[in-house]
């Protein structure tokens, strides 16, 4: 993406007025989208005339319109290879190489974290007016950022509070760990005064909300992409340990100035020679160009970009329900003199011990129905079964083959629109899961809702956050509606 752009979160001019430190050079933001264009212009973009790039108008500060009607499969711009800002096309390659394993133990970001650091502090940096555009310490307004107390107020139970506690925990660790002694290694790069934890966090924030990252392999080498690879279920696109495989990430200058809808009309477009943005339908002169992130729900737009799409237009949201909310669904229906619970228990410790479950899971519920239903739907059986059928199930170590068979079976039975046949205790176990999950967010269903109707007046923060909110319970409502059906 790029074009990180002096944003300020306020309208007018007035907010490119300011002057930038950059590589020790004076930038005025006045006319830094014009050097930007001039520098993509010079570098074979092939920028087409049908689009403008610009504040006025757009959904969030920077964006691109059509200025004339365009038909479906245009390139609007290419990205040649060569400008992509990543450690193989910057001099600090050779020093990132060499330790790459290493620093890329936690996490792959961390190269081009490094490569952004060195070229944003080196005045004779190819990348000048790319980054001159890069968006201000302020401007890129993720929840890591915000107080502690704000992300509980505002972002409870929907995940994004965990996550955000997770990535300052890892961004520290990167930061001691990796990143200062690299540069206090690599004499002569950079010096180690300019960079600091707070500035590190800026520069994470930046991959996080502007990076690509290409499809591994080449059957999705065309699809839809930005800040994630696109899901792969396939074998050849896993590691070793079964996990899927990602290209490192990378800055798209001119690929990041587009914002994104779910219903967007543009993609980006991954080539031998160059990154191509192609619409992907006919679009009407006035209209905004919107590339896609991927196939991302309201949780991860508000974790990664900062913010999120009102309810029912991203049709990609899910809710993330921790697994252990059915766990607390079976205790509570557990009754008498406590054998019930210590039963309810037992089957937890063979889950967890079968490695069905691991602590942490979480029940992933989207808008058709749950969609890990394997897993939930060994969990629902296991934690629904009496005591007989729990004790031949420990005693046969797991499933019979005439259950294991009947599993196969199950394929689909956790779609809203099968939940109804389930045994009457699974579907309690599910409704309640939900009911309990419902409880944890900051702000009621019924406020939520009641909220929505000023939600155009709200702050930013407040409304992304109440649209994040809304469209989870939204979800966990249909599944409550479609258990009690
Ligand atoms: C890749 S940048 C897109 C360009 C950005 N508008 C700019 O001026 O730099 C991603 C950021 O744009 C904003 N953004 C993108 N799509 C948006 C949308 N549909 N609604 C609100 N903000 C959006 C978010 O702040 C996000 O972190």
């Amino acid at each position: 993406m790029a074009a990180p752009m002096k944003r300020k979160h306020e309208h007018g001019d007035e907010a490119y007025s300011c002057n930038k430190k950059l590589a020790g050079i004076e930038v005025s933001n006045r006319g830094a989208l014009n050097l930007f264009i001039a520098w993509c212009h010079e570098n074979n973009f092939q920028l087409s005339s049908k689009v403008t790039v610009s504040r006025t108008g757009s959904c969030a500060q920077y964006g691109m319109h059509a200025v004339e009607d365009i038909a479906a499969g245009y390139c609007i711009f290419q990205v040649p290879r060569s400008v992509l800002l990543m450690p193989s096309n910057s001099s600090i390659e050779n020093l990132i190489k060499p330790e790459n394993s290493k620093l890329t133990s936690t996490n792959q970001w961390i190269p081009l974290l490094l490569t952004l650091l060195y070229e944003s502090n080196k005045p004779d940096s190819k990348w000048v007016p790319y980054l001159a555009l890069a968006p201000d310490s302020e401007a890129i307004d993720l929840p890591m950022f915000w107080e502690k107390t704000e992300v509980e107020k505002l972002l409870k139970g929907t995940g994004v509070d965990k996550a955000v506690e997770r990535d300052l925990k890892m961004i520290e660790v990167d930061f001691s760990h990796l990143v200062l002694p690299f540069f206090q290694n690599a004499e002569g790069t950079i010096r180690t005064e300019a960079i600091n934890l707070e500035s590190f966090k800026r520069m994470v924030a930046f991959v996080m909300a502007y990076s690509f990252t290409e499809p591994a392999c080449k059957s999705t080498s065309t699809s839809e992409n930005n800040g994630e690879g696109e899901q792969n279920d396939s074998d050849e696109d896993e590691d070793e340990n079964g996990n899927e495989k990602t290209l490192p990430p990378m800055m798209v200058p001119m690929a990041d100035m587009l914002n994104h809808i779910t219903k967007h009309n543009a993609k980006l477009t991954f080539g031998t020679e160059a990154l191509k943005m192609v619409t992907t339908r006919a679009i009407k002169k006035g209209e905004e160009i919107f590339n896609t992130y991927g196939q991302v729900s309201n949780l991860h737009l508000m974790h990664m970009y900062g913010f999120a799409e009102p309810y029912p237009n991203n049709t990609n949201d899910v809710v993330e329900i921790p697994v252990h909310r059915l766990l607390d669904a079976a205790k509570e229906r557990a009754s008498g003199d406590g054998t019930e619970l210590k039963l309810v228990d037992s089957k937890w410790e063979t889950l967890l011990k079968q490695e069905i479950i691991v602590e942490d899971d979480v029940v992933v519920l989207g808008r058709d129905g749950i969609v890990n239903d394997d897993i939930c739907m060994q969990v629902l059986k296991v934690l629904s079964m009496n005591s007989s059928e729990y004790k031949a199930y420990v005693e046969n170590e797991g499933w019979s083959d005439d259950a294991s068979e009947a599993s196969d079976e199950d394929d689909g039975v956790l779609d809203l629109a099968h939940i109804s046949q389930l045994r009457d205790a699974q579907k309690m176990l599910l409704k309640r899961m939900g009911e309990l999950h419902l409880q944890d967010y900051a702000v009621s269903f019924e406020d939520t809702v009641k909220k929505l109707e000023a939600a155009a007046s709200l702050p930013a923060r407040e409304r992304f956050a109440l649209y994040t909110s809304h469209g989870q319970q939204m979800l966990i409502k249909q599944l409550i509606n479609a258990c009690a059906g």
